[in-house]
């Protein structure tokens, strides 16, 4: 039976790595919060966002814009905050109503300042080699995978399924970063499960429910699993749901070595990883050294 990696813990010790490194700085990193709309999971996450940064003795700053707020009235949010030096890091909460141009949107934010690591300046120095702001949910895959295995990853075999500009894609190159062979699968794939089957860490990412079998993961394999699908759970109740990752979770755990939850495992160390981001951006842009121990 493969152990279960406890996401909320690794997390945990991520979020007091970042709070002993916040006390050592010689001012106190800031990240501001664009929230646009009513949307209710948003606001839950939103809330998370600013409760943690908080805890890890950071100042967050909540903007709300309403839902028919403009793409002017947005990118001049955003100007607004580029421009303030109090603020180290600008998280624009996704999805924006319909109507508003996400990618549009979130190239307004200052490269310096985008802790979601989303930018095409981003997006360009983590494809070049250059240090910078990496997105968080594919490096929490990373650090997952090195609380198991240890931090050299190198000439591990890894396979993302999934090539999303927001998961798969960040992760492939973060992976490749650490000196592993790195495949990426997508719905074109031919012979999935074979190739699955050659992957020493497989991370799913794909929003699909349930999609990866245990005769898809190679005997002791790290499987990391970012899908996050709410599904029907009829058993539990009339109209109850309940969540389940891209994996399998009882059948992948009769084969894998090493297999993070859903919930608990990869979602808590997106949040964390965006609290180390502000650190980060903090500590880029003010010419403060980064604190050791991150
Ligand atoms: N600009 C931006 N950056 C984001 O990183 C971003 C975003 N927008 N919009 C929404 C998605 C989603 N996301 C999650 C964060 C934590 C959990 C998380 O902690 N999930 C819990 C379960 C939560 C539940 O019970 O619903 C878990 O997996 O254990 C999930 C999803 C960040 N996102
Ligand atoms: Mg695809």
């Amino acid at each position: 039976m493969a152990e279960r990696i406890d996401g909320k813990q690794v997390a945990a010790d991520v979020r007091a790595k970042v709070g002993e490194a916040v006390k050592t700085l010689p001012g106190q990193p800031t990240l501001a919060v664009v929230l646009v709309g009513e949307d209710p999971a948003s606001q839950v996450y939103v809330r998370n966002k600013v409760r943690q940064t908080e805890e890890a003795g950071m100042r967050s700053l909540h903007h709300h814009l309403p839902v028919d707020a403009s793409q002017d009235e947005v990118e001049a949010l955003i100007s607004r905050l580029n421009g303030d030096d109090e603020v180290d890091g600008i998280l624009l909460q996704l999805p924006l109503p319909k109507g508003l141009d996400e990618q549009r949107a979130i190239e307004c934010i200052a490269p310096a300042k985008d802790v979601d690591g989303l930018t095409e300046a981003s997006a360009g120095r983590l494809v070049l080699g250059k240090d910078g702001l990496r997105p968080c949910t594919p490096t929490g895959c990373v650090i997952l995978a090195k609380s198991v295995l240890g931090d050299d990853l190198s000439g591990k075999n890894v396979v993302v399924i999934g090539r999303s500009i927001l998961v798969g894609k960040p992760a492939a190159l973060l992976f490749l970063a650490e000196n592993c062979t790195v495949t990426i699968a997508h719905s074109r794939t031919k012979d999935l499960a074979a190739l699955c089957r050659t992957a020493d860490i497989l991370v799913p990412a794909v929003g699909r429910p349930e999609m990866v079998k245990g005769d898809w993961v190679k005997p002791g394999a790290v499987l990391i699993d970012v899908g996050i699908n709410r599904i029907d759970a009829p058993e539990k109740g009339e109209g109850k749901t309940r969540l389940v990752g891209d994996a399998d979770f009882g059948d992948c755990e009769k084969v894998a070595g090493h297999i993070t939850p859903v919930p608990g495992g990869v979602g808590p160390m997106t949040i964390a990883c965006l609290l180390r981001n502000t650190v980060i951006a903090a500590c880029y842009r003010r010419g403060w050294a980064l604190p050791s121990g991150l």
